[in-house]
């Protein structure tokens, strides 16, 4: 047995002091891979695909010691349901890899090498919808009054928007607290705003399935989390409870915010540059850090 392991070690490093001709191509190959690779790692980390990675790791462990030890029925049952595995496995992460496509579509890669978007406008939203949300969010919160708005940013919501009733209707501070006011047919549920227009009400969004989110917080900040999580949008929460003011933002939740940090979170979602590099690059890490600070811990 400790020859066959030694065979195994000595035929492997044999194998791996080949030293081949590197050309330039081959350095910017590597290079090329050593990004991707990092991006699928750093993935894997933030998704429920680290479960899957530690999975792998056991039973490729398992394939090793099968291997050197010439197990070859488990090699026969490993060689040939590789595929079938594979396939479950893109079935069940099926929405973090969307997620993670749609990301690298935010990325804009064009955009981002010319300085400039010819015949499009800077800001998403007018100064005037911010002022009107902010507003109304903080009224309602007075009054108690609980509402739900996704501020939608470089990812369309559709498919989110057509769970609800169509509205297509400017918006202003006035028609978000008749929306909410309690007992009305369009109360229930999220709107969602596009640009200046709220362009759907009464829709429903992903559940987070977040552990770590506080019990105390109910379904409809859960509803924001699971929003924000499946895309970049900007979701504010009134609680009906307690008036608290929040907002959730990849994955988090900032609960109870002031007026004044309310209005600097939208001005960021407002400009569309800000936005697009708030989820890539540098500016993660200063998005990071400046979260720390008011974000709400999840796991109390
Ligand atoms: N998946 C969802 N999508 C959209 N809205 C939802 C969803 N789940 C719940 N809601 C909204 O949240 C309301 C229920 O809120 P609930 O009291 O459970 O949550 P909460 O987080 O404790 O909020 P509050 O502090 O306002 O009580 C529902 O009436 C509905 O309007």
């Amino acid at each position: 047995m400790e020859q066959r392991i030694l065979g195994f070690i000595t035929k492997y490093i044999a194998g791996a002091f080949y030293i081949p001709r590197i050309q330039v191509m081959d350095v910017v190959e590597v290079l090329i891979l050593t990004f991707l690779i990092y991006r699928v790692i750093l993935w894997i980390k933030n998704t429920k695909a680290w479960m899957l990675l530690k999975g792998i790791l056991v039973l490729a462990a398992f394939i090793l010691v099968a291997a050197i030890f010439r197990m070859n029925t488990i090699l026969y049952l490993a060689k040939n349901s590789v595929t079938v595995m594979a396939t479950a496995a893109i079935i069940v992460f099926q929405p973090e890899l969307r997620r993670a496509l749609e990301k690298l579509g935010e990325r804009k890669l064009l955009a981002s090498v010319l300085p400039f978007e010819p015949g499009k406008e800077k800001v998403r939203f007018s100064g005037s919808t911010r002022e009107n949300i902010v507003e109304a969010a903080f009224a309602m919160g007075k009054a108690k009054t609980g509402a739900l708005i996704v501020v939608e940013r470089e990812i369309q919501l559709t498919e989110y928007a057509a769970t609800g009733i169509h509205m297509d209707c400017l918006l202003s501070s006035q028609v978000l607290l008749n929306i909410f006011e309690h007992n009305t047919p369009l109360h229930d549920g999220a709107i969602i705003v596009r640009g200046n227009r709220i362009v759907s009400a009464t829709c429903y969004l992903p559940l987070s399935n977040n552990m770590g989110i506080s019990k105390e917080l109910g379904t409809r900040h859960r509803a924001a989390i699971g929003m924000s999580e499946v895309s970049d949008a900007l979701v504010i929460v009134v609680s009906e409870e307690t008036g608290a003011v929040s907002v959730a933002q990849g994955g988090s939740i900032f609960w109870g915010i002031t007026e004044e940090e309310l209005r600097s979170r939208l001005v960021l979602a407002q400009e569309k540059k800000e936005s697009r590099s708030a989820v890539s690059g540098w500016k993660v890490a200063e998005w990071w850090k400046g979260r720390r600070k008011d974000e709400k811990k999840t796991d109390k």
